[in-house]
């Protein structure tokens, strides 16, 4: 992986760049105009991390980089700032490396850094350590926390000493209504916010006017998209595998006034079964299938996108919303989901400039 370049007055360029890319790409499924979100050219990202790298006296940040032809060539690569994250934790580098160096229990064998901020300068630091965390180390973590305004986190094999909090509140401005968002350390969060604004945006537009029937949604994190668009369905049903960011969702809609979500934990595979009448159970039965309408199902896959059998799923509703962090893998579900149903919006978020990555945004509806 390469560390990216960030070069403002060449922003629009490289956003164009992946527009063409996205645009041929996806021609054969002959979708509407492309609808472009640019980022913020820089500061975008709002949690990062970093090895910390330690040089006799010295000590900093750094990054890999990986040598394409040779995977095994790895350059460490020193970062004293990180034009990508966010300015908050730019402000945070330098302060927390001057901090560190010359204090030896809260410096020796710490080995990774992870920051994670909110646009409001909320921040959330993780020291990961090659050794056991004791007493005498959160003493000196405390001071730590109270001098730099942060919430500090240790984390060692077997280890995790939260010191004040595990999490942060993000508030996302949304088409003039204000979403809060608790995002917990070390569970899958939007990384670029300005974007995510954006992309909440879109699906808020894409489902408008649907509160005649419900929501079906998988893979919902901490319910990123479920708190922005419960209000356009009459009911919703969300699913996620992992038990913190189920916890973290379930929050979200208390923190947000909603009372017609119902969170599921289950994998994406598991729900299709259940959908099928295939799967039992205390969670399947709790969910109440036959008491919902579905007219939307709205899916926001890891990298690896959709397999056939959840493709097949998803063909059964009328209208699919589908986000995707990786443009190849939507290709091949549209190939499967275009038999059924034609592309009627298609959107290209900049969550990551200045790499080749895209995050795209489609919705499906039944032919
Ligand atoms: C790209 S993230 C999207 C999360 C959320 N929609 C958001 O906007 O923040 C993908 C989510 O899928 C979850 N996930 C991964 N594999 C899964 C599976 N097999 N079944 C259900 N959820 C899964 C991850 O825990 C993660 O929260």
């Amino acid at each position: 992986m390469a560390v990216p370049v960030v070069d403002p007055p060449r922003y629009a360029e490289q956003l164009e760049a992946k527009r063409q890319r996205i645009c041929a790409q996806f021609a054969r499924f002959e979708p509407p105009t492309l609808e472009v979100f640019a980022s913020p050219p820089s500061h975008y990202r709002m949690r990062c991390e970093f090895r910390l790298w330690h040089e006799g006296d010295d000590l900093f940040y750094a990054m890999f980089e990986v040598d394409p032809d040779d995977p095994k060539q790895k350059t460490v690569v020193r970062l004293d700032q990180y034009p990508v994250a966010s300015q908050r934790i730019n402000a945070l580098m330098p302060a927390l490396i001057e901090a560190l160096r010359d204090n030896t229990l809260l410096r020796r064998k710490l080995f990774q850094v992870e920051f994670l901020t909110t646009l409001s300068g909320e921040a959330l630091v993780t020291l990961i350590y090659h050794k056991p965390l004791d007493e005498a180390w959160e003493l000196e973590a405390r001071a730590l926390q109270d001098a730099l305004g942060i919430a500090i986190i240790g984390r060692s094999r077997k280890q995790r000493r939260v010191l004040e909090r595990d999490h942060v509140w993000e508030r996302l401005d949304v088409e003039g209504r204000t979403f809060a968002y608790q995002q917990v350390e070390n569970s899958f969060t939007q990384p670029n916010a300005e974007i995510c604004r954006a992309m909440l945006g879109w699906a808020r537009d894409v489902t408008r006017g649907s509160q005649e029937a419900d929501l079906v949604e998988l893979y919902c994190g901490n319910g990123n998209f479920t708190v922005a668009l419960a209000e356009n369905f009459r009911r919703v049903l969300a699913t996620e595998i992992s038990r913190t960011s189920v916890a973290s969702a379930r929050e979200n809609l208390t923190a947000n006034g909603i009372d017609n979500v119902q969170v599921g934990r289950m994998s994406a595979e598991e729900f299709a079964a259940a959908l099928k009448g295939e799967k039992g159970g205390r969670r399947v039965a709790e969910m109440a299938l036959d008491d919902y309408d579905f007219s939307t199902v709205l899916v926001d896959p890891p990298r690896a996108g959709l397999d056939d059998a959840s493709c097949a799923q998803l063909s059964g509703y009328s209208r699919i919303v589908y986000i995707s962090c990786n443009p190849d893998t939507l290709a091949a579900n549209l190939e499967r989901l275009c038999k059924s149903h034609r592309v009627t919006r298609f959107a290209l978020f900049d969550q990551f400039p200045w790499t080749h990555h895209c995050e795209c945004g489609v919705l499906l509806e039944r032919r």
